[in-house]
């Protein structure tokens, strides 16, 4: 009756736990006995236990938007080229696909992902398919069905076979009645779009699976991201990467978003930092499995100052979309990452000038608007 005692242990724990998980620190309880998901009888389990000195395996889900090319690029130098999966429904760019491994992986398809995970002993999951806060908006049944139910998939695929997982969230996960200034990793989460909807249920469902199957589930909430050699996908940030573009190309800049929309922002660089950092840290360093992380908040309005210290001739206008702006008014404006910097030591390189400049010496500020004037 080994699964009987498994079963009646791990609840005994997990109703002696704090619910909220803050500052206390709980054993995980592995208990491969009671897998999340009937798994049929012929699905092998070839997932290994890799020793401390061995490289992890890594898959990246939905790996070719903003942040996937980048963050397989540090792993790799980290753990090796071929030890780094890409993948995606999107065909790669020739650069990406030739600079490692990539493989069609769509998270809808359960065996797929199975099938990918077993064959290739992935033990290390980033889950970045999603679809981001204003297209999710502009397709709810299909942001519910990747962001929800892809979800789902890869969570149970994580537990049955062992994986260390990550799930990004983001500032999107709180709501008009979350505390704004500033928001705090554990507070009120009401969010009003489908992406922060799903986001939240990410958090939740990922700290069950940890406390319940021992999963080792570990979730940042991204601030807005800002890179310079990848496009954003759709989100409310998404202005902050777009001022640098027209910067260049034209010299004017339209934003979507009123003057005086403060949002917390980082730098791609920082961002993969933290992602790997958080997977690389002690279980027993995790007071929490869902943190905050912050860099910087700024407004449309300071960004555009800082930005006309390198090109001094951008003219920029407002011309606010009203779903946007809705989502932004209702998003963090500072974000407290107090729990982060004190359990894994979570810093931040990048300021906004230090931003700025960075992004410029990328994009090349040689071609700068002399064709605009
Ligand atoms: N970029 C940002 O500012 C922030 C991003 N995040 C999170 O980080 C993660 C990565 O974000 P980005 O790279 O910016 O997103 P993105 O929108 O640029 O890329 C998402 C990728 O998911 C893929 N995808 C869509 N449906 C799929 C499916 N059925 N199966 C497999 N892949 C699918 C898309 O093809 C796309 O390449 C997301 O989970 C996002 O919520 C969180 C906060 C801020
Ligand atoms: C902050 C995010 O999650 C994303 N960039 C979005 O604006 O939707």
């Amino acid at each position: 009756m080994p699964i009987v005692r498994n079963v009646s242990r791990a609840v005994s724990q997990l109703l002696q736990s704090s619910a909220c998980g803050c500052g206390v620190s709980i054993v995980p309880v592995r208990c491969i006995g009671i897998s999340p998901r009937q798994v049929a009888s012929d699905a092998s389990f070839h997932s290994v236990s890799f020793s401390e000195s061995d490289h992890p395996r890594v898959l990246i889900t939905g790996g070719l938007g903003q942040l996937g090319v980048g963050l397989a690029k540090l792993l790799r130098k980290r753990f090796g080229k071929n030890n780094v999966i890409l993948s995606d429904i999107r065909k790669p760019a020739d650069h990406v696909f030739y600079s490692g491994p990539f493989i069609y992986s769509d998270i809808l398809d359960y065996k797929n992902l199975r099938e990918i995970v077993v064959n290739n002993r992935i033990t290390w999951l980033f889950h970045y398919s999603a679809l981001l806060s204003a297209v999710g908006e502009a397709n709810v049944p299909l942001a519910r069905a990747v962001n929800i139910t892809g979800l789902h998939n890869v969570l149970d695929i994580a537990a049955e076979h062992n994986l260390r997982l990550f799930v990004p969230s983001t500032i999107g996960a709180f709501g008009p009645t979350s505390p704004r200034d500033p928001t705090p990793d554990l507070c009120i989460q009401r969010p009003r779009t489908i992406y922060g909807v799903s986001k939240v249920h990410a958090e939740l469902m990922g700290e069950y699976y940890h406390y319940r199957y021992g999963l080792d589930f570990r979730c940042l909430r991204y601030p807005g991201i800002i890179s310079a050699d990848s496009q954003p996908g759709g989100g409310t940030t998404d202005y902050a990467v777009q001022i640098f573009h027209d910067a260049i190309k034209t010299g004017k800049f339209e934003c979507n978003l009123k003057p005086d929309t403060r949002l917390p922002m980082m730098y791609i660089d920082d961002c993969l930092k933290a992602t790997l950092e958080v997977m690389e840290a002690p279980a027993e360093a995790l007071s929490m499995r869902t943190y905050n992380i912050s860099a910087m908040s700024f407004t449309p309005e300071e960004l555009a100052q800082e930005v006309q210290k390198h090109v001094p001739e951008l003219q920029v206008t407002y011309n606010v979309d009203a779903v946007r702006q809705a989502i932004a008014d209702s998003w963090p404006m500072n974000f407290d990452d107090s729990n982060a910097r004190r359990d894994w030591g979570w810093k931040h390189d990048y300021d906004l000038p230090e931003l700025v400049s960075t992004m410029f010496s990328f994009l090349g500020s040689d071609s700068r608007i002399a064709q605009a004037n």
